[in-house]
């Protein structure tokens, strides 16, 4: 008896030696010696940057340099905008420029080796659509917690992946978006309601920090569009996935999983909010479920949520059916799945949009001559709800504005094997490529002379007119991976802003602070105060 107890006990001990020793070589090989490699390789390449380590990263560097610049007024400017917004937004690139040339490689977080910054079309083209095999999306530690590793924006599997847009692309068919447009309106009257009648007790107008109040309409339109809830049903999930992405901010990221694992304050925060999201998110999933069983609906619905949940029905049958047989890699749909999914469209569809209509908002302040051109168009075509597509002018100028201020300022991919070239240079595994986006869209040989002014007429015949490289605009991404819901976001965009222009005149608040910064996506860093004034007092 006590000879089989010790050999189960030396069994046993066995085992935990190999698990230790495997994620101690996984760690190696991982944090140090995959690291170790590319910067060898780099630099054997040419290539040069601030100084740093396998164990340690730029991140602090480059936040001490934004800092300064900031206490040295050298970013803001007040009650005006200045389009010149590189070198205020990457104040510590310029730096490393300056100091290292052009051809520059940093580690701005512990995962990440990147190579900055393309801004040419050709690039592009290479990384986003011919070369799909080789550069892949990379693992981010950030954006798995926030988005969650499933989802339809982080999934690498190409064919998980291909399965998976199958499934979501048609809830943002243009039939569909004109439906929703039906949902959106009376929540953006509501909002305005709102604030029309602040306006009137403070003798006609009122200044509105446009980027924070629109916040809550955005979620509110997401909630019940792709959910089929309200605002306040989803508000805690909304709540604590804007928590999650502000802990995982902070934290500027991990090496590797394992130390998720680590019992420090920080990881046991990032790991009650996300769980409280999924929490918030299965009881969602519940409910729709329940009410199709009981049935309070007679389907699961063509929402996104509707869609999901049919998807993950399809494969509990297909995978309880031993004739139907799933492809074994194919990452089969399950409620884990889906809760990844809904992280997913929460997150990508909400501060996207409110960032884009602000800077909307803010240049069309700026500009008040085009502010009445297009409120001229909206009030020719009302309901602007129905017409939207007539709006010419606003197209342009919401065009112009994603060319200017992309939302999405930086993608990147990362390689996946050794030696791909690129502009002739021989890139090595696991470094993560950069393409500028600020840049690509100033580029003077696809744009002009004229790439750096603020020109809404030059979209007067469509993008292919105004760009002379197809990949040359891309403020939705390129190749197979953009943006699912394009339509769906520039509806969304034109229908609030056309919205705003039919009730009031607007202008910056002197208080406004230009200052673009990239917090993930980029936006006006201090918010979007304007002055708002009743057309109609
Ligand atoms: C104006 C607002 C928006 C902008 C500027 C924007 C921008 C982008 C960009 C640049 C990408 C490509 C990322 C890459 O290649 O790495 C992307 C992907 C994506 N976006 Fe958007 N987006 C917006 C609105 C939305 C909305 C409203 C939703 C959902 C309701 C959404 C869902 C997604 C998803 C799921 C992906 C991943 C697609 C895939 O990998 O197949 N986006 N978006």
């Amino acid at each position: 008896m006590a000879t089989a107890m010790s050999v189960i006990l030396m069994a046993l001990a066995a085992l935990l030696f190999v698990s230790i020793l495997r994620n101690a070589m996984m760690l190696f090989r991982v944090a140090i010696w995959q690291r170790f490699k590319v910067i060898r390789m780099m630099k054997k390449e040419g290539y040069s940057g601030p100084p740093f380590s396998v164990f340690s990263d730029n991140l602090q560097e480059s936040r001490a340099m934004k800092q300064k610049a900031r206490e040295a007024n050298a970013l803001q400017r007040f009650g005006t905008v200045d389009h010149d917004i590189w070198h205020r937004v990457h104040p510590d690139i310029k730096e490393w420029k300056k100091l290292y040339g052009e051809r520059l490689f940093y580690r701005p977080e512990k995962h990440l080796i990147v190579l900055l910054g393309f801004d040419e079309p050709d690039v592009v083209r290479t990384m986003f659509a011919h070369k799909t095999d080789e550069f892949s999306k990379g693992y981010s530690p950030l954006a798995e917690t926030v988005l969650g590793k499933g989802g339809l924006a982080l999934t690498v599997d190409h064919e998980s992946w291909a399965r998976q847009r199958r499934v979501v692309r048609p809830v943002f068919y243009a039939s569909y978006i004109k439906d929703t447009t039906k949902v959106m309106t009376p929540i953006v009257t509501a909002w305005l309601k709102t604030l029309e009648d602040k306006a009137t007790g403070s003798g006609g107008s009122v200044e509105v920090d446009i980027l924070k109040s629109l916040g809550t309409v955005v979620r509110d339109v997401l909630a019940q569009v792709a959910f089929g809830i309200d605002f306040l049903e989803g508000k805690k999930a909304f709540e604590d996935q804007e928590k999650l992405k502000a802990l995982e901010l902070e934290s500027g990221g991990v090496i590797h999983p394992f130390f998720r694992l680590l019992p420090t304050p920080r990881n046991w925060q990032i790991r009650r909010t996300r769980s409280a999201v999924t929490r918030c998110m299965k009881a969602i999933i519940q409910k729709r479920r329940m009410a199709f069983k009981n049935g309070a609906l007679d389907s699961l619905g063509d929402d996104l949520l509707g869609v999901l949940l049919n998807a993950v029905e399809d494969d509990v049958a297909a995978l309880s059916d031993p004739k139907q047989k799933m492809k074994k890699h194919a990452m089969p749909w399950t409620d884990d799945l889906l809760v990844d999914q809904c992280r997913t469209f929460f997150q990508a569809g909400t501060n996207t949009v409110s960032v884009t209509t602000s800077w909307v908002l803010i240049l069309l302040a700026n500009y008040p001559e085009w502010q009445e051109r297009i409120r001229k168009e909206v009030l020719d075509n009302s309901p602007v709800c129905e017409n939207l597509r007539k709006l010419e002018s606003l197209h342009m100028f919401v065009r112009e504005t994603q060319r200017m201020y992309p939302t999405a300022p930086a993608l990147t991919r990362t390689l996946v094997k050794d030696g791909v070239s690129l502009l002739g240079n021989s890139l090595p595994k696991n470094l993560t490529v950069r393409v500028d986006v600020i840049r690509l869209h100033r580029n003077r040989e696809t744009w002009g002379d004229d790439a750096d002014e603020f020109k809404p007429e030059r979209f007067k015949n469509g993008i292919a007119q105004a760009c002379k490289h197809p990949y040359g605009y891309i403020p939705f991404g390129a190749g197979p991976r953009t943006c699912v819901a394009q339509n769906f976001a520039i509806t969304e965009v034109e229908l609030i802003t056309s919205m705003i222009l039919e009730r009031f005149r607007f202008r910056l608040s002197p208080s406004y602070c230009d200052m673009p910064m990239v917090m993930l996506t980029l936006q006006p860093a201090c918010g979007a105060p304007l002055i708002l004034e009743l057309l109609k007092p």
